[in-house]
Parts: structure tokens; C-alpha cells; sequence
């Protein structure tokens, strides 16, 4: 078996699938783990992704998950590590992507490494250390809103700086632009002025190609998604249709939705709107100890052999909040996360064999419940979404095609679109 290439150690489940994405389409094999294997690497890939859910746990929890994160990667021989946050730099005051960082700089012996969100495909650019969502700074996105991380900040040094000990700097879009040779002398520079991680600026993909080069021997990478295209380069790859190449895809279709995001609403809505067969999730009646599981399976049976369905629990911030007001925002959360991954694991249970989840903390649930420990990552749908291909537990350890959407991502016809890529 060939030594990996990379490690890498995501904060949670639909950030991994969008890192591995990435490095797919940069030429890379790739497969993503849930949680860190109990068992050595039994597949011929260039990286690994440990998919944690650790963004919004106490910080101790979130170094302790992901130094055992990088101990196994580190027995399967990786030669590089890059730690994966989220686009936004989803963090608590406390972390935990300082932290974190800094945990894995010490079990490195890591004098030097870079942060930097920057996602051009998706919109997140780095400017003089500020991050920008689309048009407008990160506090102005509604990111300031967030209901687990507020970033009320866009100067992410100074955000990063707040959490970490180690002195944190830049490299700012004259030097990125200037290329490999100058991102390198600007690195040593900072060094010499005691900075230990620099954000890095990047507004185009070209930023994050130039970029790649000056990381080839830095033996800690901490992002985005985004710097991961400049990366197999480095190892001497190039892109190819091999690395996304998934089993053929056959089965019954079916969309689950826990988010609540705006793209989310949008993409629910479009799927309607085109005549889809969907259904939705009310979780006052999940309170009410209706067994809203067995009535969406129910509805699906007749459906979902002739057409793929939806079933959704998306609905539009004025409605979430009256319902985290009458039975409060975790149990809320908790109680429809379990309907909707009891309905994924179901229409599994069914003959659904191509799944489409959208949401982070609703994948998470539906990924577990379907008793899936292993994904290879296959051909993207819109950017940072691919279709990944799983052994289930719940398909008798049979193939299923699965798609994990984070809740921003995605084109409004996401859930018609996702198809068509697999037929
Ligand atoms: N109608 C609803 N009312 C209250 N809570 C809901 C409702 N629908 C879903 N939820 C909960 O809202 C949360 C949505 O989080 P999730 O991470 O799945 O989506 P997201 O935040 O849009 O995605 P991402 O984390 O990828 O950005 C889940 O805990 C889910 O159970
Ligand atoms: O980077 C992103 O925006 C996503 O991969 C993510 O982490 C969503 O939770």
C-alpha cells in the first residue's frame, strides 16, 4: 500500500466532505473517515480526512479529538497535516482554531504554519487579514448573528490572535501576488519578528495556487477549503477524472433537510416549485410525541419508487426561533436531528441509494444513524459538495451514494442538480 500523501482533521462533517472535495478535483484520492478509525488505513489513497465535530466543543475536548486525529494519521504515514475550519472561521471566543493549531504545532515540533479561510468558489476572500462573505465583511455577512459563533470581527488576525499564545502576522495579497519566492522570504521575515502563524491573504483561486508552492514543506497547514487546490501539486499530482471516479449509482433517490439556512430555504423551495415530491417535518408534532419518522416513511414508500423526495424540516428564521422559544434551541435541535436521521437511516432501510443530506449538525446525525464509518469522495455537485460513495449499515453494508451539503452551500436547484450528476 502507498504511503498518504496528507492528513487531514476537520472540525466537522460537511467542512471534510468540502476539504476532501477539493483535493479531489486537484488530483488527489481521497476518502473521509467519521472520527478517527479504530482500525490502521485499509485503502489505496493519497489523503485522509477525519471528519471531528469539534468546532463548537470546550477547546480541551476539541485538542484532545484532534491530536488522537493526527496520532492516527501520523501511524498511516502522513506526511504533511492540514487542519480544516470552516470558510467563515466559525469560532467561539475561545476557540477553537487557536487552540487547536497551537495543540497541533507542539505534537509537530512546528515552528511556523498559516491560517487563512479564503474559499473564492464560494465567495470567502481574504483581504489585509479581513475576511469577506461574498460582498460584505464577515460581521456584516449575518454571521454576526450565529447562534453557536458570533464573528462580530472580520480582522481575522486579531481574531486569531485572541485565541492563541503565539504571536500571529500577515502575508497580505502584494506579497501573495508576487508569488512562491516572495510568500517564502515574507515568512522568514516574519519569523524573525517572532510571529509564529500568518493569515494569508487570498481573493482568487491564482492567490491559492501561487500560495501552494511556499507550503510544500511546512509540515502544518491550517485553512479553509480553498488552499487545498494548491496542494497536490506539491506531491505531483495533477488533476484527474480517476480520483472522483465512484461505483455506478443505481437505487432510489431521496433529499433529507435539517438546515435552515437561506440557500437551504431557497433550494427547498425550488425543488417544490419544480413539482417535486416533498414533505415537511413539523417539530411541534415530534414534541407532541407523534412518530413523525414512521408517517414521512409512510408518505415516502409510494413516492420514492417512481420519483426522488424530500423530506425537510427547513423552515425560515421567524419559524425556528418560535420554535426554539416553546421548547428551547438544543432540544429543538436535538429532537429534529433524530427524526431526520431516523428517516434517513429508513429510506435507507427502503432501497434509497442515493441521499442527499443538507445541513452539518443534520449530516452528522444522519451519517451515524445510517452506521457509515468510511466515505470515498467522489464528483462535485456545486462547490464544496460532492457525491461520496459509503458502505451503510443500514443498505446491509451495501454501497450508497451520499452527498453531505453544508447549509450556505449549494445553487438553488441543488436537489434536482444533484442527480443529474449521478445519472
Ligand atoms: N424547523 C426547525 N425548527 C427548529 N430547529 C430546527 C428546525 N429544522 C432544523 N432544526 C435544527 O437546526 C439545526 C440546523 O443545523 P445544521 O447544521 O443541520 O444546518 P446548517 O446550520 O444550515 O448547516 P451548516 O452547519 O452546514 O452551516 C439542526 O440542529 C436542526 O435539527
Ligand atoms: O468551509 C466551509 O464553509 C464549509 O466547509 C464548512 O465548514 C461548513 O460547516
Amino acid at each position: 500500500m502507498s504511503k498518504l500523501l496528507l492528513g487531514c482533521i476537520a472540525d466537522d462533517f460537511t467542512g471534510a466532505t468540502d476539504l476532501a472535495n477539493n483535493l479531489v478535483r486537484a488530483g488527489m484520492r481521497v476518502v473521509q473517515a467519521i472520527g478517527v478509525p479504530a482500525t490502521p488505513l485499509d485503502a489505496e489513497v493519497d489523503a485522509v480526512v477525519v471528519a471531528l465535530k469539534s468546532r463548537t466543543i470546550a477547546p480541551a475536548e476539541a485538542i484532545a479529538q484532534s491530536l488522537d486525529a493526527l496520532r492516527w494519521l501520523q501511524a498511516q504515514g502522513a506526511q504533511q497535516i492540514y487542519f480544516k475550519y470552516c470558510s467563515t472561521f466559525d469560532s467561539t471566543p475561545q476557540g477553537n482554531i487557536g487552540p487547536v493549531t497551537e495543540a497541533l504545532m507542539d505534537a509537530l515540533q512546528c515552528d511556523f504554519t498559516i491560517a487563512t479561510p479564503a474559499f473564492p468558489d464560494n465567495k470567502r476572500t481574504v483581504f489585509k487579514g479581513y475576511l469577506f462573505a461574498g460582498d460584505v465583511l464577515l460581521n456584516e455577512s449575518g454571521m454576526q448573528n450565529h447562534p453557536l459563533t458570533p464573528m462580530t470581527d472580520a480582522n481575522l488576525v486579531r481574531v486569531l490572535q485572541a485565541q492563541c499564545t503565539r504571536k500571529v502576522g500577515l502575508v497580505d495579497h502584494t506579497v501573495v501576488a508576487r508569488g512562491d519566492a516572495a510568500i517564502t522570504e515574507c515568512i522568514t521575515q516574519l519569523k524573525s519578528e517572532g510571529v509564529s502563524i500568518a493569515m494569508v491573504d487570498a481573493v482568487s483561486n491564482d492567490d491559492l495556487l501561487r500560495l501552494g508552492p511556499a507550503l510544500a514543506k511546512m509540515p502544518l497547514v491550517t485553512a479553509g477549503s480553498g488552499v487545498a487546490i494548491g496542494l497536490p501539486a506539491n506531491f505531483g499530482l495533477s488533476p484527474s477524472s480517476q480520483a472522483s471516479a465512484l461505483p455506478p449509482a443505481g437505487g432510489l433517490r431521496a433529499v433529507v433537510s435539517g438546515s435552515c439556512s437561506l440557500a437551504t430555504n431557497r433550494q427547498v423551495l425550488d425543488f417544490i416549485q419544480r413539482g417535486g415530491a416533498a414533505l415537511a417535518v413539523d417539530p411541534l408534532r415530534i414534541a407532541a410525541g407523534v412518530d413523525v419518522a414512521a408517517e414521512a416513511l409512510a408518505w415516502a414508500a409510494p413516492l420514492v419508487a417512481k420519483q426522488p423526495v424530500l423530506v425537510y424540516s427547513t423552515a425560515e428564521a421567524g419559524a425556528v426561533k418560535s420554535v426554539q422559544g416553546k421548547l428551547g434551541v438544543e432540544e429543538a435541535g436535538a429532537m429534529v436531528e433524530r427524526t431526520i436521521a431516523a428517516i434517513a437511516r429508513g429510506l435507507v432501510d427502503n432501497g434509497v441509494r442515493q441521499l442527499v443530506v443538507a445541513g452539518g449538525e443534520t449530516s452528522g446525525a444522519c451519517v451515524q444513524a445510517l452506521g457509515i464509518a468510511q466515505m470515498q469522495i467522489g464528483p462535485q455537485i456545486d462547490p464544496g459538495v460532492p457525491w461520496c460513495h459509503a458502505r451503510a449499515e443500514a443498505a446491509d453494508g451495501a454501497g450508497v451514494h451520499i452527498a453531505l451539503k453544508s447549509g450556505n452551500f449549494g445553487g438553488d436547484d441543488f436537489f434536482t442538480k444533484a442527480f443529474t450528476v449521478l445519472a
